[in-house]
């Protein structure tokens, strides 16, 4: 299997390199050049292997051949060890025909944990095979950096610098990445948005000089391992429904586009979904695009479910690739109107494409708010407001029919303010972070200046030539 650029203008290439290479030279994102394939009969022997057993068996084939058998098994094992729950990635019904998604039992209490407990494993076994240093740079709007940075903190081979928007996520996410006791985490606050922050990522990335002089490495949903951690729970989650016999939709609070993406990947791997439901906040670009085929970015606005206040949500970029039938020139053009107007149109079959397999729509701040309420007064369940705005939009297509599956990406206690406010319920933090809000805090603060931000870097990496 080898991976591909969507901007098609930098090498293909093998796992290992495009593990430790995050964005594509020429800007892109890289995908595999092919989709592997799983029968009916495959899919339904599924159904008696545990969580770590099935992520062997689904991910297995985008990484055969750069790494052996036996070590995969055990990264697996030991990155879903560090899970609180014995599932992994537990099913709870919230409605006749609507159930949810708990993705948040790893170590920060976020749905990155799913596929940065695995990713940060991934990475120190190939850098130790190769006998080399990495310099990781990752953009937040809350969650990713607190995933991040359990994920690597601490190991010997990787240097990591977190950029959060100063004063735009929630206390809980902003300790989570200040109070880490390790020397090679760095967490730096710019004076910015989670859009600003993104962007002197891919800048640094589009930097070759800074870029090969720090051996740069990315964590963001960028980097493909992410996604491909990501797909395994759209299978756990389908076959506990009935799956490969029975459809089922997942509605997904969506910010970058990484996670739903996770599930068109399942998808195109034979997993039968009916609908993947794309729900944003108030910060409804998304939902924008799919209603009207044109993509255009307007300011962002600060919600009560910060990790989806975005703009620009990188992996769009990929579907575009992959439902434009892997047309690399059509996706150049339209990343390059992006950037100069900040706005692009969809053509017309592309957007038909799309539109047949992604259905769209937003929750604003009080429809988020009700929702918490409302869930927690008729199931006694407690949503975060990421996956109460997804919930809100699930409630709209029923509960007849296939069954909806809703992704709960964050535990509600990173948001005890909104919570609180939406329910009158404390949501208490688990006994391993009870004392978080009283760690000391460590970290910089930054303008949004690529070359300031870069001279910041390079003093502090070991990894520089
Ligand atoms: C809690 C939470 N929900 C939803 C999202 C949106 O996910 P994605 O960016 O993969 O679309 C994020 C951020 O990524 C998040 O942290
Ligand atoms: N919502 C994210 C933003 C970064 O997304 P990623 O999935 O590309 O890492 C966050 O919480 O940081």
């Amino acid at each position: 299997m080898d991976y591909i650029s969507t901007r098609g203008e930098a090498p293909a290439l093998p796992f290992r390199d495009a593990l430790l290479t995050g964005l594509a030279r020429d800007g892109g994102l890289y995908v595999p050049r092919e989709w592997p394939q799983f029968s009916r009969d495959e899919i339904r022997a599924m159904a008696s292997l545990s969580y770590v057993e099935l992520a062997i068996t689904v991910l297995w084939p985008f990484v055969e051949g750069e790494i052996e058998r036996k070590p995969f098994e055990a990264i697996v094992r030991e990155a879903y060890g560090t899970f609180a729950h014995e599932a992994i990635c537990p099913l709870v019904q919230t409605g006749h025909n609507r159930f949810v998604l708990e993705l948040f039992h790893g170590p920060t209490l976020a749905f990155k944990d799913v596929a940065m407990q695995l990713l940060a494993r991934l990475m120190d076994h190939v850098l130790i095979e190769r006998d080399e240093r990495a310099t990781i740079v990752g953009a937040t709007s809350g969650d990713t950096g607190g995933a991040a940075i359990d994920g690597f903190g601490g190991q010997d081979r990787t240097d990591i610098f977190i950029l959060f928007p100063h004063g735009r996520v929630s206390p809980v996410q902003q300790r989570q990445m200040t109070t880490s006791p390790h020397a090679n985490v760095h967490a730096l606050a710019i004076e910015g948005n989670f859009d600003d922050c993104q962007s002197l990522v891919k800048s640094m990335f589009n930097h070759h000089r800074f870029r090969d002089n720090v051996r740069l490495s990315g964590v963001n949903s960028i980097n493909w391992a992410r996604i491909m951690a990501q797909i395994v729970y759209y299978f756990s989650s389908a076959l506990s429904l009935g799956a490969p016999d029975r459809p089922v939709s997942f509605t997904v609070p969506t910010g970058n586009f990484g996670d739903i993406f996770a599930g068109y990947c399942a998808k195109r791997m034979g997993l039968p979904i009916e609908r993947l439901v794309i729900a944003t906040n108030a910060n409804d670009i998304l939902a924008r695009t799919l209603e009207t085929g044109s993509y255009t970015m307007e300011s962002v606005v600060a919600t009560t479910s910060p990790s989806m206040d975005i703009q620009i949500s990188s992996n769009f970029e990929r579907l575009l690739f992959e439902a434009g039938g892997q047309n690399a020139a059509a996706v150049r053009r339209s990343m390059e109107q992006l950037q100069q107007s900040r706005s692009f149109k969809l053509e017309e079959s592309l957007l038909g494409k799309i539109r047949e397999g992604f259905a769209a729509d937003r929750a604003d701040e009080d429809a988020v708010a009700a929702e918490i309420r409302r869930t927690r007064e008729q199931c006694n369940y407690l949503l975060d407001p990421h996956s109460a705005a997804a919930h809100a939009v699930a409630r709209r297509y029923g509960e007849a029919g296939t069954p909806m599956v809703v992704l709960a990406t964050a535990h509600p206690a990173k948001f005890p303010d909104a919570v609180i406010r939406a329910s009158g319920v404390t949501p208490a933090l688990p006994p391993h972070l009870s004392d978080l809000m009283s760690r000391e805090e460590h970290y910089e603060v930054l303008s949004p200046e690529l070359e300031m931000v870069e001279d910041h870097i390079k003093k502090q990496s070991r990894a520089g030539m």
